[in-house]
């Protein structure tokens, strides 16, 4: 048996948890054969063997003693039911109802717990383990004291709005929904309305307008990206017009959402999913919405004069993305291979582009881009959101900045010629770029990283793009710099062609020369790029962009660190350190 007193830290706090708070129930029940004693307390579920089995081993005459102990946090607790009641379930299969049935002829006084476990790289699934009682008033005590502590669970949601992108990547919406995650809601009683969506935008209309929210404790979307920002635009929007704000107004402080949005990755990218969760695995999302995680996201505002156009929670990108993702719509028909080969002709076009960026720094933010702090599952950057002195504070640069018009006060000022013009308001790791666009970005600070990458020669650029999937610092460059932003604005040197002097300037002859002569005539016609924002093509270049600290909730936690995880993991150590009572 592992004793980890030196290692396992957070697990010392579970068993203190176990051993402070008194115990709600203990019994000696039965499990697969074995007796265990089983203890409940408000926060823990642990059982363990209580007879040594004991066994010889080889080659010696000494006795070893095995003791197998388990425990689960009650928050992780799927449900609980009476042995008769599983494989009623109309959607189990018909082996797993005659096992059922077979097992409660056997044990007629038997009750099975569904609960949370953790397998390799963040993805959950959901375990039973079934205890067999002496006697049905016992068994119904067990069953009655869990669902007691489940009801206190006050953030688990009872009833969710459904949409299905029958369409989303490689159209299984439907079949994943059907197989993987509505068995496991009613397992957890949760009543779901289910909506497939028959054109795009349905789902976002019908959350502004029609859906009657009152009747929900979430959103949950099955589909990719686009489909989470038809689900983020329909409720923000809805949301404000229910609280009578006009979020055609920059400077407008938005309403947070009171629902909470569940990702079901179905899509061909589910960034968002990846980056809240750590994996995209319908049955993993589908268990953070049945035991209700949250996990607060800033949103950015997008705005061109004074015109609301897009909300964005990862990616904004002018330049290089802009480019790649414009070229790519042209070629959907060739699926997510399109992406590589849009990155490939966009880094040879080798484009750059003039403009002014402004930008105001954040303040009182307790991290830098730089800092390799990554977001993680109770990240204390994003827990430290700007109070109301911070918020104060904000409120005087504000004002700064409407009475100098110029932008100087609070505002940074930087005109230049740009590849690329990032805002990443989460890492924007994909298991493409595992450490992502800005590694130490984070998810609900309040502040987005804006990355500029001024022009370069060919190789330069090509050394930036290739530190995004190595452990160098891929703002590590002359050319590179990056500012943790609450606000910034963009305008373009419009209409004006890069000049026959720029050109001279252009990139020191590389490995790729040929290809760059023959590109030139590129960047005469491209005064300006497009702004991708998370996927979508926005219709000007001219924009500003407001960081809106944690306006949504999604049904996630973020990414646990492996520690974390350990904790639950190894129950065995929780025995090991609790003072011998049993
Ligand atoms: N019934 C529908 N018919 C056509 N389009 C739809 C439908 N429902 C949703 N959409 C649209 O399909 C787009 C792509 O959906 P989704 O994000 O689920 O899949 P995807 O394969 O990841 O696509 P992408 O990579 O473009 O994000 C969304 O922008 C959404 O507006």
């Amino acid at each position: 048996m592992r004793n980890d007193r030196t290692t396992a830290q957070p697990m010392t706090r579970l068993c203190d948890e176990m051993d402070n708070q008194s115990r709600l129930l203990s019994s000696r029940l039965f499990e697969k054969h074995r007796q265990v004693e089983v203890v409940l307390n408000r926060s823990v579920l642990a059982w363990k063997e209580t007879e040594k089995s004991k066994k010889r081993s080889s080659g010696s005459s000494s006795l070893s003693e095995t003791a197998h102990s388990h425990a689960v946090q009650v928050c992780e607790i799927v449900a609980v039911h009476k042995m008769e009641d599983d494989g009623q379930d109309n959607t189990d299969t018909e082996r797993r109802q005659k096992k059922a049935k077979q097992l409660s002829t056997l044990y007629p006084h038997a009750f099975t717990v569904s609960y949370v476990r953790r397998t390799r790289q963040q993805q959950w699934r959901c375990s039973d383990v079934t205890f067999q009682c002496a006697n049905q008033g016992l068994c119904q005590q067990w069953i009655q004291v869990i669902n007691e502590q489940l009801s206190l669970l006050a953030n688990r949601p009872k009833s969710l709005l459904v949409y299905i992108n029958p369409y989303g990547g490689k159209r299984r919406g439907k079949r994943i929904y059907k197989q993987k995650v509505a068995p496991l809601f009613r397992r957890a009683c949760i009543s779901a309305d289910v909506i497939v969506t028959e054109r795009a935008n349905h789902a976002r209309d019908h959350l502004k307008t029609e859906a009657n929210l009152d009747k929900y404790d979430g959103v949950v979307c099955v589909g990719g990206d686009g489909m989470f920002s038809e689900i983020l635009h329909g409720l923000v929007t809805r949301t404000q017009t229910d609280s009578g704000v006009d979020q055609n107004q920059p400077d407008a402080e938005l309403v947070p959402c009171s629902l909470h949005i569940g990702i079901i990755p179905a899509g061909s990218t589910d960034c968002i999913c990846f980056a809240t969760v750590g994996t995209n695995d319908p049955v993993t999302s589908a268990l953070h919405i049945i035991v209700g995680d949250s996990q607060p996201m800033d949103v950015c505002s997008v705005h061109h004069d004074d015109v609301f156009l897009r909300y964005s929670v990862s990616l904004l990108g002018y330049g290089f993305y802009g480019d790649l993702l414009t070229d790519s719509e042209r070629k959907r028909w060739l699926g997510p291979a399109r992406y590589d080969l849009s990155g490939v002709k966009t880094f040879l076009s080798h484009n750059y582009y003039e403009g002014t960026i402004s930008f105001l720094p954040a303040e009182n933010n307790m991290g830098t881009p730089r800092d390799k702090l990554q977001c993680r599952s109770g990240c204390c950057v994003c827990q430290h959101k700007p109070s109301s002195k911070d918020n104060k504070q904000w409120e005087m640069s504000e004002e700064k900045e409407k009475s100098d018009k110029d932008g100087s006060s609070g505002w940074s000022v930087i005109r230049g010629k740009f590849i690329a013009i990032n805002g990443a308001s989460m890492s924007c790791a994909c298991p493409r770029s595992p450490k992502g666009l800005s590694p130490s970005a984070h998810l609900a600070d309040g502040t987005t990283d804006l990355i500029l990458v001024r022009k370069c020669s060919r190789l330069d650029f090509l050394r930036h793009l290739l530190r995004h999937t190595n452990k160098e610092d891929q703002f590590d460059h002359s050319f590179v710099e990056v500012h943790r932003v609450s606000k910034f604005r963009f305008q373009p040197r419009h209409h004006e062609l890069v000049s026959l002097e720029d050109l001279s300037e252009s990139p020191k002859k590389t490995g790729f020369s040929p290809i760059c002569s023959a590109q030139t005539t590129c960047n005469y016609s491209t005064a300006h790029s497009s702004w991708t924002c998370d996927g979508e093509i926005l219709p000007h270049t001219a924009i500003q962009v407001s960081v809106q600290c944690q306006l949504i909730r999604l049904f996630a936690r973020g990414i646990e660190e492996q520690q974390q995880q350990c904790v639950f993991e190894d129950p065995c150590t929780l025995w090991a350190l609790e003072p011998s009572t049993h």
